[in-house]
């Protein structure tokens, strides 16, 4: 993304900023804006968050309308919020989709939530999986949706006990859901190794693995294990079994890595499956974005610069908070400096 120019967007001044092609670093000290910041870039791709849901709250105080605009090889992408609603902008007109955007620019933010992947319930770790798949084989998005949908009307035949609806709904259901975890779990397959390989060398832990857990029977055919369960799910009234239960496990030696590995060994094995799907999308011809929120208040020095010295030497476009130039590490030398303060964001020379 070459430029982004705020408007009403938090405390940051309405501004339009260059960012460096490959290295864009921000600091400043509390509150100065470092997070809004990086919170713009990511609504721009995701019409979305990743501090909160209400996303009124990044309307500044007493303003209507956030807006971002990004210029992104060629194209001029904006996202826009106001009066509860959100409206994508694409080469001046509405964009097509959210997916449009996603598609253009797929973005990936590292921040002290990140060790949730691992600690939260299996949610967040499907949603890692939607948006990775998604990015992996666009096709995805449809095979989920045509799932759910399915799976909310077998769940309604259930409920109300509706045996014909559930019988016409649930092969449908166990074609979309073969459809689903195919696509996700060659994601995964993609991403094991990549992924493996950078959380060994960051976390100096062997043995670790990564494994897809689909959301029922091993091997099998959904049709199979639907039949079978079809007692069951009649009692509960709910589908028990499917992709929408599916998990991402992570083991060391077996042992659940929550349970095997320091607070800092699990901040690194999560650490490298963002960048490990950020190298992914970039073997396929995407050109992510990469947003690393203040990572020194994460990691020791030693791990920090590992990690940098890594992810700089990758030809991706990284944005980068910090508190102190002091806690970074070298490998950062290059690259477009910013300072922020109540704000605004001055050039660094
Ligand atoms: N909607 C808003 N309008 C105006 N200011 C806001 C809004 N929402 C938050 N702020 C303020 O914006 C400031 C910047 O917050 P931000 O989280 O971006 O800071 P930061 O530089 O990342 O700080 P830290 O290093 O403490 O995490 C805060 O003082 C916050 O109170």
């Amino acid at each position: 993304m070459e430029s982004l120019a705020l408007e009403g967007f938090r405390n940051l001044r309405d501004a339009r900023y260059e960012l460096d092609p490959h290295v864009t670093v921000v600091l400043g000290g509390n509150g100065a804006g470092k997070t809004s910041l990086l919170e713009a870039l990511y609504f721009l791709s995701r019409a979305r968050s990743f501090r909160t849901h209400r996303l009124d709250r990044m309307v500044r105080w007493g303003a209507s309308t956030a807006r971002v605009v990004g210029r992104h090889r060629g194209e001029r992408i904006g996202a826009e919020r106001r009066a509860g609603a959100t409206r994508l902008r694409l080469n001046g007109a509405d964009a097509p989709a959210r997916s449009a955007i996603a598609e253009r620019l797929p973005v990936q933010v590292v921040n002290a939530e990140h060790q949730r992947l691992l600690l939260d319930g299996p949610r967040v770790r499907r949603q890692f999986l939607d948006w990775g798949t998604f990015h992996v084989e666009p096709r995805y998005r449809q095979a989920a949706a045509r799932y759910d949908h399915a799976l909310r009307q077998r769940n309604a035949a259930l409920r109300t006990g509706d045996r014909r609806a559930e019988a016409a709904w649930r092969p449908l259901l166990a074609a979309y859901a073969e459809e689903v975890d195919r696509h996700r779990a060659d994601f995964v397959a993609r991403l094991e190794p990549l992924w493996r390989e950078l959380s060994q060398r960051w976390s100096g832990v062997s043995e670790l693995s990564l494994a897809y857990h689909r959301g029922g029977g091993r091997e099998r055919p959904w049709r199979d294990l639907l039949d079978e369960a079809w007692e069951r799910d009649r009692e509960h009234g709910v589908t028990g079994q499917g992709p929408h239960r599916a998990d991402l496990h992570f083991s060391v030696a077996r042992v659940p890595a929550r349970d095997a590995l320091s607070r800092g060994q699990q901040k690194l094995v999560v650490l490298a499956l963002l960048i490990a799907e950020v190298r992914l999308w970039r073997a396929l011809g995407h050109t992510p974005l990469l947003l690393i929120d203040d990572l020194a208040a994460e990691l020791d020095p030693r791990h920090l610069a590992g990690v940098l010295e890594t992810v700089t030497a990758d030809p991706v476009q990284l944005v980068l908070t910090s508190i102190s130039r002091a806690s970074l590490p070298e490998a950062l030398a290059g690259g477009r400096w910013y300072c922020a303060q109540d704000g605004a964001l001055a050039p660094m020379v």
